[in-house]
């Protein structure tokens, strides 16, 4: 099951869930491998229009049992687990989301190490990556790599090198180390390469983060962490 630090999130392993739980993950990814699969194949369609309008309706048909219940903007998702870093939507490695890859990150040798492979839905120049997905990418590992050094934050800044296209349908590789930190202040650096060719870099990063203060955490978060507490209205509506 994907999991993804966010800043919020403790570094230890969740406890075990409940089956229900589980259940509802799994099937959450089983969703998300759908769409995502539905969205890659809508990027590379060359399908003439009368099957591309059948698609549209049978889509369309599937938003009813998906929307049948939602959440609203102030709720956390009941399948996540902030402390223990289960982010199911989260749009770089969650694995119910339709647009991430997803990113698969593990730690190698106290760094951050992630891999994925972009398909056609991603494209900016043609047969490569927009820079945009470059700069998502490695904004979410250079925070995962932060999380796991024990100083999660918010990136207050990115600076992003391009320094070759990355190429669509390519195993990628990328590797994020924090190099840096000066009391709430964190700097992480992070690459992107190919698997083949580890020692090329395509796109580099540098990134600072920025620890929350208490009431900075409880001004940006706190109605999704406390519902109940700070807007009785929030959890319902
Ligand atoms: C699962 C996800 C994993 C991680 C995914 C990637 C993480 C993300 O994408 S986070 C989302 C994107 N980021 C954001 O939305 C953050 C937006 N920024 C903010 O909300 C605020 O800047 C906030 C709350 C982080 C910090 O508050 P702010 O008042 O700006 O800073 P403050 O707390 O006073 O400053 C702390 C230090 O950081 C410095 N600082 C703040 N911003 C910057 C900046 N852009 N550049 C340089 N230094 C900065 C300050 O100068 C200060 O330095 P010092 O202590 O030396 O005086």
């Amino acid at each position: 099951m994907g999991r993804s630090y966010h800043t919020i999130d403790s570094t230890s392993p969740p406890p075990p869930e409940s089956p229900s739980v589980e259940d509802r993950r799994a099937a959450i990814a089983e969703l998300g491998e759908a769409l995502r699969t539905l969205v890659e194949q809508a990027a590379a369609s060359e399908s003439p229009a009368d099957e591309l309008r059948r698609a549209a309706a049978l889509v369309r048909e599937a938003t009813i049992p998906v929307g049948k219940q939602q959440r609203t903007r102030g709720q956390i998702p009941s399948a996540d687990d902030l402390l223990g870093g289960v982010r199911m939507h989260n749009p770089v490695c969650g694995d119910g989301s339709a647009i991430a890859p997803p990113l698969r990150v593990e730690v190698v040798e106290g760094k951050a190490v992630g891999t994925c492979t972009l398909g056609l839905v991603y494209e900016g120049p043609p047969m490569y990556a927009h820079g945009g997905i470059s700069a998502l990418l490695l904004d979410q590992i250079l925070g995962y790599a932060t999380s796991v050094a024990g100083h999660p934050g918010m990136t207050v800044r990115l600076d992003t090198q391009y320094r070759a296209p990355v190429p669509l349908r390519t195993p990628l590789r990328l590797a994020a180390e924090v190099v840096g930190v000066d009391g709430r202040k964190v700097t992480a650096r992070a690459t992107i390469t190919t698997e083949s060719e580890p020692d090329a870099v395509l796109v580099e990063a540098t990134g600072l983060f920025v620890a929350l203060r208490s009431d900075q955490s409880e001004r940006l978060f706190g109605e999704a962490l406390h519902p109940d507490a700070s807007n009785p209205a929030a959890a319902h509506d």
